[in-house]
């Protein structure tokens, strides 16, 4: 029996005939408004306005309504063009309109954009389901995993298995204050087209179209699997240089930290995503680039830092420190840590297990060099405390 072969992304963008668009112009809606869910939505608001042919100008913003300073969040985004609570002090776009009924801000948008911290998700998609565009195309700006017992999920294949839309990602080295400030960076975005692909679908040129900016460099791949797993893994390694920079071991301490790490995160998709290219993990904005800025001024990395010096919990500094902003780092932590047991592969990951046991387990931040010289395994607790 022959079989065609599968057409790859260069020939299928080839064969699009631009003057049978159907989906333009699109209309694009952000689901979530957080730190990072607020910068991209300003970053898409300021290319709408740019390429009227191609989107509607006006970017939906999904928020989970809560008061701020006596007034409701949607009112001082729609009233001040500010995201106060999640991203003070940047000017946003008139044409990001803010919506706090979820349902009316998806509504006709055939371009939904997934930007919310990772615990949320499954909620959301309970009440999406059935309630979107039929044709809609999704992208996941969320850094994290779904773990069960046994096996991992990408977010963007639960987006699509939930939804029934084709969905990519998008990640890279990208501190959500430093690109809503313009300070220059770059992304990855993994979108492989749908086999359901038509002419004038979204692509690769309507992506760029979407969130390339002068000082946000995109960058388009295929492998969805590599961007995703470096986003989610890249967040507990910083927990690790995090805890060694807050006993102050200085620099070659913290190089060890996300070296190890690296090579975990590649061993990770390996075993459990084996189409994930180890290009991807040293060559994309979405791997090393973001493993480093991530291990040196991200959220999770300060809350560890923190952690280290005040011998606080996690749970207690997220609440002093984020101010309602998530460190997924955390939860992906306890995640993997689960599923590599299960699994019994806990030798192959000495890192992200150690990081688990200080976070979880009240096991001494000294534990780290046992372990990096192999000495140490998970079944010996004469190391804590
Ligand atoms: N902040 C950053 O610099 C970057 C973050 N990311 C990733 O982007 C994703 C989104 O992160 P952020 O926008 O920074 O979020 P965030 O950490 O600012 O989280 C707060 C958001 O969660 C919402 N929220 C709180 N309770 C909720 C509930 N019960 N249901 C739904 N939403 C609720 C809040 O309204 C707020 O919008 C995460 O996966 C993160 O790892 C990626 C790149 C950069
Ligand atoms: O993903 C990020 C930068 O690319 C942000 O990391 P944090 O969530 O640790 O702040």
């Amino acid at each position: 029996m022959t079989t065609t072969p599968k057409k790859t992304h260069i020939q299928m963008l080839n064969e699009v005939n631009y003057n049978s668009i159907e989906m333009a112009p699109f209309r694009v809606v952000s689901v979530g408004s957080g730190n990072w869910g607020t910068c991209v939505a300003k970053i898409m608001a300021e290319n709408t306005r740019e390429n009227p042919l191609l989107f509607n100008q006006e970017v939906k913003m999904w928020v989970y309504e809560e008061e701020f300073e006596g007034r409701k969040l949607t009112d001082i985004i729609n009233e001040d063009h500010v995201n106060a609570k999640y991203l003070p002090g940047i000017k946003l776009p008139d044409n990001l309109k803010a919506v706090p009924d979820l349902l009316e801000a998806v509504k006709d948008c055939n371009i939904i954009i997934f930007n919310i911290p990772h615990q949320f998700l499954e909620g959301i998609l309970k009440q999406l389901k059935g309630n979107i565009h039929p044709k809609a195309r999704a992208i996941s700006c969320l850094k994290g995993l779904r773990v069960d017992e046994n096996d991992v999920e990408l977010l963007s294949d639960i987006i699509t298995k939930e939804l029934g839309i084709h969905c990519g990602c998008l990640a890279g080295a990208n501190l959500a204050i430093e690109v809503a400030n313009q300070k220059f960076s770059e992304t990855t975005i993994a979108y492989p087209l749908p086999s359901d692909y038509v002419a004038g679908d979204l692509d690769d040129t309507v992506l760029y179209t979407l969130f390339h900016r002068p000082y946000f460099h995109v960058h388009i791949v295929e492998d969805i699997s590599g961007v995703s797993i470096a986003g989610a893994l890249k967040n507990i390694v910083a927990i690790g240089v995090g805890f060694v920079d807050g006993l102050q071991w200085g620099e070659n301490a913290k190089a060890s930290i996300m070296r190890r790490g690296l090579l975990e995160m590649i061993k990770f998709g390996e075993l459990f995503k084996p189409d994930s290219k180890v290009a991807t993990f040293c060559q994309e904005s979405a791997g090393v680039a973001d493993l480093f800025t991530t291990c040196t001024g991200g959220r999770n990395f300060k809350l560890a830092y923190r952690m280290a010096q005040t011998g606080k919990s996690a749970n207690e500094i997220e609440e002093e420190m984020l101010n309602g902003q998530s460190a997924q780092g955390l939860i992906t932590a306890k995640e993997i840590h689960e599923l590599v047991k299960n699994r019994r592969l806990t030798d192959e990951f000495p890192l992200f297990e150690t990081i688990y046991q200080i976070l979880f387990h009240g096991v001494s931040i000294g534990i780290l060099p046992y372990m990096l010289e192999n000495k140490w395994s998970v079944s010996k607790p004469n190391y804590s405390g």
